[in-house]
This record gives C-alpha cells, sequence and structure tokens, in this order.
C-alpha cells in the first residue's frame, strides 16, 4: 500500500472528504484502515483517521506529489474498519461530517495527541527465540522502563507486525499518559455529626455567632451525608472561615477524601448463578437463543411489564452468546447505571464486564475501552456511547428500556443508538433485543404491524412478550385523583387528600414511598387550574408555548399565534397561569406537612457530584429514608422491596409539550413510575394526581393497558403523517439577523420542495401511504434565540421510500456558499426526539 485515505478532524462540510497522502516506507507495517494519524494539511498539522488504503493516488493526481504521513499515533488502531465503515453509515444517515461520526466512537482519552508508552504485560514469559528475532526490541523493553512508542517506531521500523501481534495478545501494553483532572484527585470534605447534636448546639450557640448557628441547622437538615467544603459554602452561602469555627468547635470534621479511579474497583459483587426461568421467560428467550445460535442479524422487541424479569433473560443471552466465543453489548439508559444494575451483570459475569459511563473520568474510561479492545473483556454495559465499544465479534446487543430519549444524542452526531445498534448487528451477524415495558410507537409498529416492503427505518422486529410479573405478582394497583375536584374542595396543597392519607399509612407501617414530580414542560405552558384546559395550536394539535417577552402563545411548529389569555377561555375562571414548582417546594412541603418525614431528594441538583446518586439510592435501600423524591430519575429501573406506594404530582405537566410525543412520553414516564411499587412481597398502590384525569395517556395507565393507548395513538399519528408513518427531519438556521434567517429558509424550502418534486415526489400526504414529502416554515425554532442569534427551522415531513436525506443534502448543497459567506450556521437534525 503507498496510500492513505485520512478524514482530518476539522467538523466541517469543506474538507468532509477524503485527502490523500502518500504512506512512508518507515510506517508501512502501522498504518491501517482505523488508525489515528497526524498529517500536513495546508499550513497546518492536523490529526486524521485512515479511512482507506489504495495503491495509487487518483488518476487526477500525481504520486509523487502527495505529501507524506507525519506519524501513526498509535500502535493499533483505534478503530477497526468495520467502525469506519459503520461511521461512513451514520454520517449518510444524520447527515453529519464523517469526522464527526468517528471522533463520537473514541473515547475522550484518544482525542489529544499524547505519548504513547509500550511495555511487557506483567508475567508473561518470553522465548529465547523471540528474545532473539526481535532485533532488540525485547531486550531494549524489558529495561523495565515504558518506552515511548514513536521512538521505537523509527528504531525498529522492521519489527512493526510482531510489536502489533504482541499487543493483541496482551504479551505488550499500549498505554498512554492521560491528563485526568479527576482522577485520585483528592477533595477537603465536610463530615457533620449527627443532625441532634448539630440542633443542639445550634441552641447554644451565642447570638453574635449568627452565621455558625446557621449553618448548624443547614446541615441538620441536609442530614449526616459527607459534602464538599467548595460545595457546601456555596449552598449555604457561608465563607470558609465560618465552617472551619464549627470544626474547631468539633461539631464537623474536615478531612480529604481521594476519589475512586474506578467507582466498581473495590466492590465485592457476589457471584450469582443462572435464575430457573419461569415459563414466559423461558419462551421470550428461545428465539433469542435461535437467533445467536444462526449467527445472523435479527431484531427482537421484548415487551414485558415492569418486574417481568426482563434482565434475567438479557443475561442468559449474553451467556449463550459468550458460550460461543463473541461478544455482547448491553445498553441502558444513564440514569439507570446505578451500582444495582452494574452489580446484576457484574455477579454473573465477573471481570468479563465492562462498564462505561460518564460519571467515569478519561483516564477510567480509556482503561474501560481498553479491557474491550484487548479482549480482556467480553460484555460492555453502558450508556448510549457504548454501542461503539470496540469488539471484534459481536454476538448480541441488548437496548434495556429502549424507549428512552437518552439513547438520541442531541449533539452532532446526532444518531439513535437503536438504528446504530440494529445496523452494527448487520455488520456482525447478530442479535439485537430491545427491552421495554412501554416500547417506543416505532419500534412497536415495526415489530406489530411490519408489512412487506414499507420501511420503517428498522426493518422488520420480531415481537416477544411477557405481559406478566414474575411469580404471579400482581401489577399494583392506580387511582388517579383530580386535582380539579381537589381546588372544588378547598384543598390548594400540593397533596391531595388520598395522597396524604397514603403517605400517612405508609410512614405508620415504616414501608416506603417514591414520589415523581414530572417537571419537563413547566413554566412553558398555560394551564386552567379549575377545568384543566391548556391552549392548543387548532392547526397542530401541539400545545402552545408561552412566551413571557412578547406576551404571547405560539405554535413552534406552524407558527400560529395567540395573545396571552387573562381568563380561561373555556371556563373564563381567572385561575389561568403558567405552571410551575420544583422538587425542593415539594421537599418543603412534605417537611411541613409531615413531620419528621425522612426525605431523599433526588434531581439535577442533588446528583451533579460524582457517585451521588448511587449514595442516595443506597440510603433508601437501606431504608435510612421514607420518600425518594425526585424527577425522571426515580422512575426507572429501581427495584426496592419495601416500597409499595407511588405518588405522582402533576402527571400531566408534560403532557402539554408542544411535541407530537407529549402522550406517549407521560404514558410510558407514568408507567415506569407506577412500576416501581409492589415488586416484591408486599403490594404496591399508585396515586397519580392530575388535572386532566380522562386524558389517556392517563387513564391508560391506570388499566395497564398499553396495547390500547399504543393503537389509539398510532391512529392519530397515522392521520396526522407523523413517526411512524411519516418520518422528519428538522434543519435549523441560526444567525445574528432575522431578515437574514428568513431568507436563507425560504430559500431551502423551495430548494427542497423543487429537488424532491424533481425526484417525483408529491407533496400530498392524504390518502393511504405514497411517497410525500413537504416541508414545512420556516418558523421561529421553539428555543428563539440561543447565545445572541436567532434561530429558524424548517421540518421536512415525508414518507415512503423517498430519500430525503439526500433531498435535504442536496438543498442545502445548493446554497452553501449565500450560506457560507452569510454567516448563516445550519445544523440538520433527522428524527428529531426533542421537538423543544
Ligand atoms: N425466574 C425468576 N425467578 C425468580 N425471580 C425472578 C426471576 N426472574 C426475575 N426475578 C426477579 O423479579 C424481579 C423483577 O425482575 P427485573 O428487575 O428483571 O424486571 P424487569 O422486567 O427488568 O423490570 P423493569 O422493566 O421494571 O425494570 C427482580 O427482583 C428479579 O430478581
Ligand atoms: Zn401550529
Ligand atoms: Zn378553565
Amino acid at each position: 500500500m503507498t496510500v492513505a485515505r485520512v478524514i482530518v478532524d476539522v467538523p466541517s462540510r469543506d474538507t468532509d472528504r477524503p485527502f490523500d497522502y502518500a504512506i512512508p516506507e518507515r510506517l508501512k507495517d502501522w498504518v491501517e484502515v482505523g488508525s489515528r494519524v497526524a498529517v500536513p494539511f495546508g499550513p497546518r498539522k492536523l490529526q486524521g483517521i485512515v479511512t482507506a488504503l489504495a495503491e495509487d493516488a487518483d488518476a487526477d493526481v500525481d504520486l509523487a506529489k502527495l505529501k507524506p504521513l507525519e506519524d501513526v499515533l498509535d500502535a493499533l488502531p483505534p478503530l477497526s474498519a468495520e467502525l469506519v465503515e459503520l461511521g461512513e453509515w451514520m454520517s449518510r444517515r444524520w447527515l453529519c461530517p464523517l469526522t464527526v461520526a468517528l471522533q463520537a466512537m473514541l473515547p475522550a482519552a484518544l482525542k489529544g495527541r499524547s505519548e504513547k508508552y509500550v511495555s511487557p504485560a506483567a508475567g508473561v514469559q518470553w522465548t529465547d527465540g523471540e528474545i532473539a528475532d526481535s532485533g532488540g526490541l525485547l531486550l531494549a523493553l524489558g529495561k523495565g522502563k515504558p518506552l515511548k512508542l514513536d521512538a521505537l517506531l523509527r528504531q525498529y521500523p522492521e519489527q512493526g507486525p510482531t510489536l502489533k501481534r504482541w499487543i493483541r495478545q496482551g504479551r505488550l501494553e499500549e498505554k498512554q499518559q492521560v491528563e485526568d483532572k479527576s482522577a485520585g484527585k483528592s477533595v477537603l470534605t465536610v463530615f457533620p455529626g449527627p443532625p441532634e447534636k448539630l440542633l443542639q448546639a445550634a441552641e447554644n450557640m451565642p447570638a453574635r455567632a449568627s452565621k455558625q448557628r446557621e449553618l448548624l441547622r443547614f446541615l441538620a437538615v441536609r442530614g449526616a451525608e459527607p459534602v464538599a467544603v467548595a460545595r457546601l459554602t456555596e449552598e449555604a452561602a457561608v465563607a470558609l472561615s465560618t465552617v472551619r469555627a464549627l470544626e474547631e468547635k468539633g461539631l464537623v470534621e474536615i478531612r480529604p477524601v481521594t476519589e475512586d479511579r474506578d467507582p466498581y474497583a473495590d466492590r465485592d459483587f457476589p457471584a450469582s448463578s443462572p435464575m430457573t426461568l419461569t415459563p414466559k421467560q423461558a419462551a421470550a428467550l428461545a428465539p433469542i437463543q435461535a437467533a445467536i445460535d444462526a449467527r445472523e442479524a435479527g431484531a427482537f422487541l421484548l415487551h414485558g411489564v415492569t418486574g417481568s424479569g426482563k434482565t434475567e433473560v438479557y443475561l442468559q443471552a449474553i451467556q449463550r452468546c459468550l458460550e460461543q466465543g463473541r461478544e455482547a453489548i448491553v445498553l441502558v439508559p444513564e440514569i439507570s447505571l446505578t451500582p444495582q444494575m452494574v452489580e446484576r451483570f457484574k455477579s454473573r459475569f465477573g471481570s468479563k464486564v465492562a462498564v462505561l459511563h460518564s460519571r467515569l473520568s478519561n483516564g477510567e474510561r480509556y482503561d474501560e475501552w481498553r479491557k474491550i479492545r484487548e479482549g480482556r473483556a467480553q460484555v460492555a454495559v453502558g450508556a448510549r456511547s457504548a454501542i461503539f465499544a470496540p469488539f471484534a465479534s459481536i454476538g448480541l446487543i441488548v437496548i434495556d428500556e429502549e424507549h428512552e430519549t437518552s439513547y438520541k444524542q442531541e449533539e452532532s452526531p446526532k444518531y439513535h443508538a437503536r438504528d446504530v445498534s440494529i445496523e452494527r448487528a448487520r455488520q456482525h451477524g447478530a442479535a439485537v433485543v430491545l427491552g421495554s415495558a412501554t416500547p417506543s410507537l416505532e419500534t412497536y409498529e415495526a415489530a406489530k404491524h411490519a408489512r412487506g416492503g414499507r420501511r420503517s427505518g428498522l426493518g422488520d422486529i420480531g415481537y416477544i412478550a411477557m405481559p406478566e410479573r414474575v411469580a404471579n405478582r400482581p401489577l399494583p394497583g392506580v387511582s388517579i385523583v383530580d386535582m380539579r375536584e381537589e381546588l372544588k374542595m378547598g384543598n390548594r396543597a400540593m397533596f391531595s387528600r388520598p395522597l396524604a392519607d397514603a403517605i400517612r399509612d405508609r410512614l405508620e407501617k415504616q414501608e416506603q414511598m417514591v414520589l415523581l414530580l414530572n417537571r419537563r414542560g413547566y413554566a412553558t405552558f398555560v394551564m386552567c387550574r379549575s377545568c384543566g384546559y391548556t391552549a392548543a395550536c387548532p392547526h397542530c394539535e401541539i400545545s402552545l408555548t408561552y412566551h413571557r417577552g412578547s406576551a404571547n402563545l405560539r405554535c413552534h411548529y406552524c407558527g400560529y399565534s395567540e395573545a396571552e389569555p387573562k381568563t380561561c377561555p373555556s371556563c373564563e375562571s381567572p385561575h389561568i397561569r403558567f405552571f410551575g414548582t420544583g422538587t425542593q417546594k415539594v421537599e418543603e412541603a412534605l417537611a411541613a406537612a409531615f413531620p419528621g418525614i425522612r426525605v431523599i431528594r433526588m434531581d439535577v441538583d442533588t446528583t451533579t457530584e460524582k457517585g451521588s446518586h448511587e449514595r442516595w439510592l443506597t440510603e433508601f435501600r437501606e431504608r435510612r429514608a421514607d420518600v425518594l423524591l425526585g424527577t425522571q430519575m426515580v422512575a426507572k429501573g429501581l427495584d426496592f422491596p419495601y416500597v409499595t406506594l407511588v405518588g405522582v404530582l402533576a402527571a400531566d405537566a408534560a403532557l402539554r409539550l408542544p411535541d407530537f410525543r407529549a402522550a406517549e412520553r407521560t404514558f410510558q414516564l407514568l408507567t415506569q413510575v407506577a412500576g416501581r411499587a409492589g415488586r416484591h412481597e408486599l403490594p404496591g398502590e399508585v396515586i397519580i394526581q392530575a388535572y386532566e384525569p380522562d386524558h389517556e395517556a392517563i387513564t391508560s395507565v391506570q388499566g395497564h393497558d398499553y396495547d390500547g393507548f399504543v393503537e389509539r395513538a398510532l391512529l392519530l399519528r397515522n392521520q396526522l403523517g407523523y413517526p411512524p408513518y411519516g418520518r422528519l427531519i428538522c434543519v435549523t438556521f441560526s444567525h445574528e439577523s432575522v431578515p437574514m434567517l428568513l431568507s436563507v429558509g425560504e430559500r431551502f424550502a423551495s430548494a427542497a420542495r423543487e429537488t424532491a418534486s424533481g425526484m417525483g415526489v408529491g407533496r400530498s400526504f392524504d390518502g393511504a401511504g405514497g411517497d410525500a414529502l413537504e416541508v414545512l416554515g420556516p418558523v421561529s425554532s421553539p428555543i428563539a434565540r440561543l447565545k445572541d442569534r436567532y434561530r429558524f427551522q424548517c421540518m421536512v415531513k415525508y414518507r415512503g421510500e423517498v430519500d430525503a436525506s439526500q433531498v435535504v443534502s442536496r438543498a442545502l448543497a445548493g446554497m452553501a456558499d449565500a450560506v457560507k459567506k452569510g454567516g448563516v450556521q445550519v445544523s440538520v437534525d433527522v428524527d428529531p426526539q426533542m421537538m423543544l
């Protein structure tokens, strides 16, 4: 090979094509597809990835004039040819520059340029022959000090293949110094004394020490949990000296705490062996195992109600895959990557498991990633990006809670891990299992209604149902409280009477509760407290969004707007207002209404600190609190035996978000949180508070009626041409000037329409099926201004076999110059999940 095609790491459309470089003699053995290289690029030196090798340069290029590659940055290429191909597929599918897709697959530690070192792995025996044949390489390495890779490359160019083979076999180790800001860092931490003691001390504090007294009260309420000094001074708004004063009085202790490098490193996981499956589980597992045995790509929807034992099915499917000598990837939503979840995999598969989640430091992530690439782990458990785990022979990909929105990345590359999993499975001949109690409408439709010929985007998916909980445990009873009635009866409190009674009852019985505050969508929409009315767009079936600045309500789909109402258009009540409350307020209300209640609040504010999420859950598991109160993050995957009550405040808060998926999301969230109750011996009860108790997304939760809800929702989606029947591409333009945006937006819309009609695609969405594409907008984006730039969007809506990505990229290509000259930024979201 003499030429390397390189994608340079500059994420722009101009550079989004391979550039050819000559491979100098000394690097011949080192360059592969997937290698990371340094190249000269004009006056600059850039990093890039080799995407192809060729014998010769392109016909119109003189080989002798090609610039040479400057360096290969790793001994083993960080990407495989298969991953490079996957990146190419992603860049077409989600219309992003190839380098953006490729970079998304690399651990952060590999993005910078840092020195690589090679050293012999511990305990490896070398034969005399190997030492002799290595031309001095092993002797050099044998001196014990890791050697720099680039030095080895220069000194022993002919040893390339041998060196690489030994690294692959794990006999040599390739490492790099990762600058790790968080690893091993020690943090000054406050350890408060027992709350009673703190309160006592607060009483006795002289009047002039009011700051100290306040801080004592603050700590007493906060609980015994240690807290970083920096965080405490900020939260309590006190000076460091105040904290120190308490330390001198012996009321708190301050000492440095070193953060773990591997959060699971010194934890013991008791070994677990496969459970005897219930007949339903066995029936679910059979087709999955058959697919794994057949080594043919195939996907399944495992639709199992909460507590039906899906995880055990995953575990035994993984076992089958490992027995075949193949590897498995398990994706779980970031938020449910709790010790509990990790433990279930580690205790079954031990050190074969690598865990990848966002709270790992760069160094930790890199370590886990190397375990996978070097074949020291066979199971990767992680959030979204674990789908790129560098395995060579994948047999199974599991996506738990497949409906979760976090599987879609919101920044570029805006990929969906579910789609990537299906493509990766195709490459490997692997089985995909999409598990959920509340599958997304897209997956459900693809599984249940897969008709020949029509593209769902997911292809054909097998359907497997587990409609009952294990051991015949009943699903919890669900009751719905009409909050309008509560208001009529004079109850203005946050808790309805039935919920308040139930909370009191659980406190008496010393059972536990989960309280969900559905906070998404607060303060964006207007609702009548008396009748539940919310303002919706007359054209789009989407609720209107309140804009404080202009005091009007607007539709983000079509641009319709109306003035902010002073009284309810439906019942004329003046109690019409924006909705808004936070978990903190609920916590206060709980403390006031139920003296002595022990509450753990889990929301973005209390879980930012590394490991805090885990700590709260452990505390709750050990029954050191009565209530786990939180936002979405308390709804998923948790399995606590003493939780017998689930309460939902403002169940319908997100129902009127300007998003056609609002009802689906609400139903999913409520069903998931309801599923936390009564999972073990004690029976569960669910109380849902709502202003719109008759909405299907809520009443269907009561009957645990997923199928009914979804069939009706699909009918509506079909009528409106929304996914999964139609599909969407959202093109957003941003610029300082609105007129500029309007003109660019108009130009795009007409170019896209023209391109589509040039391809013979009509605009009409009427009638059944058939190809159609229409462009809505330009309208102001839901986030109308960001960092002083205005944003406008065009929504491309299409169905059938239309290659809409082509339409969009051609339309954009045609106006690329104008866009660039004007300084307009364009971003494209294919299959957007968040309409906000
Ligand atoms: N075959 C079995 N025999 C006995 N207990 C089982 C069996 N399978 C699962 N369980 C237990 O049933 C409970 C529920 O199982 P699991 O958490 O896997 O359900 P799930 O379907 O993943 O639920 P969710 O979607 O709500 O997270 C767990 O406590 C699990 O240990
Ligand atoms: Zn509208
Ligand atoms: Zn009203």
